[in-house]
Parts: C-alpha cells; sequence; structure tokens
C-alpha cells in the first residue's frame, strides 16, 4: 500500500484520483488546493501526484525534493521554464510528468511516432483535440505530446515546426509542419486524433477518453511505480511495456 498525496484534490481530476487511489488499495495520505502546503503534505505522503496549475509546480518539486520523495505530474499548460525546473528536479527526485497518464495515449504516442518516421514529410500531419468547455490551456499537453511523438519519427523539433490557430489569410501550409487545431465545448473528457494526409490517402490514429478515471488509473499506476526509482525524468512510455520485437517477414 502506498500513501499518495494530490495536488489540486478538489478539482475534477483530484476526485477521480481520490477514487482511483482507494480503488487500487492504496492510502490517501490527503490533498491540497490553492493556498496548501505542499510541503506538510509531502511530510506524510509516500508519493506526489500533481493535477492542479503551473503556478503551482515549483513549489510542489520543492516539497518533493524537501521530503525526499518522488512526484507524479500531470498538470498541463507548462512552459519552457516549468520545464526546466522539473529537469533540475529530476536530480534530485523520480519525477514523471506527461500530458497524459492513460495508457491507450501511451501506446497511440508509439503509433504515431511510427507512422512519422514511416511516411515523409510530403506526409501532412495534423492533430485535432476536443476536450470540456472548462478546459483552460490549448493545444491540450496530449496534443503536444503526440506532436513531439510526430516531430521524433520525423527527427526533428517540434518548436518552430508546428502551425496552430489558423485564421483568415494564413497561406499555404508549410511542406512538414505539424499542425494543432483545439475545439472546446460540453463534458468531453478526451479526444485526440492524429491525421496523416497524403495524395488521395488519408490515416486517422484516435484516442476517446470515455471517463477520466482512465487519467486518475494511469496516474496511479505512475505513482505506484515510481516508488524506489532512481533519481530522474520519467515518461509514461517507460511504464509501458517494450515494444515488440518487429513483425516477422511475409505476415
Ligand atoms: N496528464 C493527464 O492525463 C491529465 C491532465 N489534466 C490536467 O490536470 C490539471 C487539472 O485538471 P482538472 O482537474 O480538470 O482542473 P480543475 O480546475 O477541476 O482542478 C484544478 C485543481 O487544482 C487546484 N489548484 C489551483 N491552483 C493551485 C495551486 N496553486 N496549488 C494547489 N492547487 C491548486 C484548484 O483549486 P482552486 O479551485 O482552489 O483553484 C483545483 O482544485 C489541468 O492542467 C489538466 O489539463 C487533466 C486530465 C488528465
Ligand atoms: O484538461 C483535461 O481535461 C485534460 N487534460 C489533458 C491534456 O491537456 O491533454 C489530458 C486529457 O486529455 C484531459
Amino acid at each position: 500500500m502506498v500513501r499518495i498525496g494530490i495536488i489540486g484534490s478538489e478539482g475534477r481530476m483530484g476526485q477521480a484520483l481520490a477514487r482511483a487511489v482507494t480503488d487500487g488499495g492504496h492510502e490517501l495520505a490527503g490533498g491540497i488546493d490553492r493556498g496548501g502546503d505542499p510541503a506538510a503534505l509531502a511530510d506524510r505522503s509516500d508519493v506526489l501526484v500533481d493535477f492542479s496549475a503551473p503556478v503551482a509546480l515549483e513549489a510542489n518539486l520543492h516539497a518533493a525534493i524537501g521530503a525526499g520523495i518522488p512526484m507524479v505530474i500531470g498538470t498541463t499548460g507548462l512552459e519552457d521554464r516549468h520545464h526546466v525546473a522539473i529537469d533540475n528536479a529530476a536530480r534530485q527526485l523520480a519525477v514523471l510528468q506527461t500530458g497524459n497518464t492513460s495508457l491507450g495515449i501511451t501506446l497511440l504516442a508509439r503509433l504515431v511516432r511510427e507512422a512519422a518516421a514511416s511516411l515523409g514529410p510530403e506526409w501532412d500531419i495534423e492533430i485535432v483535440e476536443m476536450h470540456h468547455r472548462m478546459k483552460v490551456d490549448a493545444p491540450s499537453g496530449t496534443a503536444l505530446l503526440l506532436g513531439e511523438a510526430a516531430a521524433a519519427g520525423r527527427g526533428i523539433e517540434l518548436a518552430g515546426n508546428s502551425e496552430s490557430g489558423r485564421d483568415g489569410h494564413t497561406g499555404a501550409r508549410q511542406q512538414g509542419a505539424i499542425g494543432f487545431a483545439a475545439l472546446r465545448g460540453g463534458t468531453v473528457a478526451g479526444e485526440h486524433s492524429v491525421i496523416v494526409a497524403g495524395e488521395e490517402e488519408r490515416l486517422t490514429l484516435s484516442h476517446s477518453a470515455e471517463n477520466r478515471m482512465i487519467f486518475a488509473r494511469g496516474a496511479v499506476k505512475a505513482a505506484q511505480w515510481l516508488i524506489g526509482r532512481d533519481a530522474g525524468r520519467y515518461a509514461m512510455d517507460d511504464i509501458l511495456a517494450p515494444d515488440p520485437a518487429p513483425a516477422a517477414t511475409g505476415a
């Protein structure tokens, strides 16, 4: 049994997480929200799970380092300076950051990387996501994660090779760019499609989150997996089974 402390505990994800912690046979060490004390929470936890807001990140990392415990970061809308803070913290603690804790998206990212590596830059990659009306950041963390996977498959950096927020006379699409479109409405838990569009054919790789419990269960799995790991920065892909051996020829 692992004692799990939740940051953002009264939020949509925080409440789902509390259920997943007890469903998974673990102990809820407690939770905090805006104005709470992450150091006190860390002192009574074996691992912290953060689904709150980017502004909280540095104090939360500091608390985890102070208590000598690992941390799962699910918060999205992170900027470069947040990633630098995570890299620095990862010298002292095991930290897993991801825009999506579901196993389905983790596998989808592998498939996207393979598709991008197999098909040349003449195939246009567009990432479309839809979320509930309350979501505050765009593109979603998942869309960016999938964009990074596509860029990695192509051997390019996503920064400098992406297009988003098209409106008005945009001019033609830049060849090799990875495009993003974000839709918001209703109560959608999370829809992501990666469209790979070529000459007269189109491939679509999609994932639908039917309920945010999939993220909560994945986060609990990640928290449990982090216990006892060496300091370092980890990703959900580290938890998934290794890539299977290449298919036999002639299949
Ligand atoms: N990686 C993944 O798989 C997933 C990531 N997410 C991400 O998780 C985050 C939370 O999503 P969601 O639960 O829907 O959002 P909510 O707005 O429902 O919840 C956020 C919670 O964080 C709290 N909070 C805000 N600021 C702070 C702070 N400085 N310190 C501590 N707590 C704070 C809020 O408290 P208060 O109301 O007092 O401000 C609130 O309880 C988002 O970034 C979202 O994109 C969501 C789903 C899956
Ligand atoms: O805010 C959400 O709800 C979600 N956020 C994550 C994201 O930004 O991708 C993950 C999931 O899609 C739900």
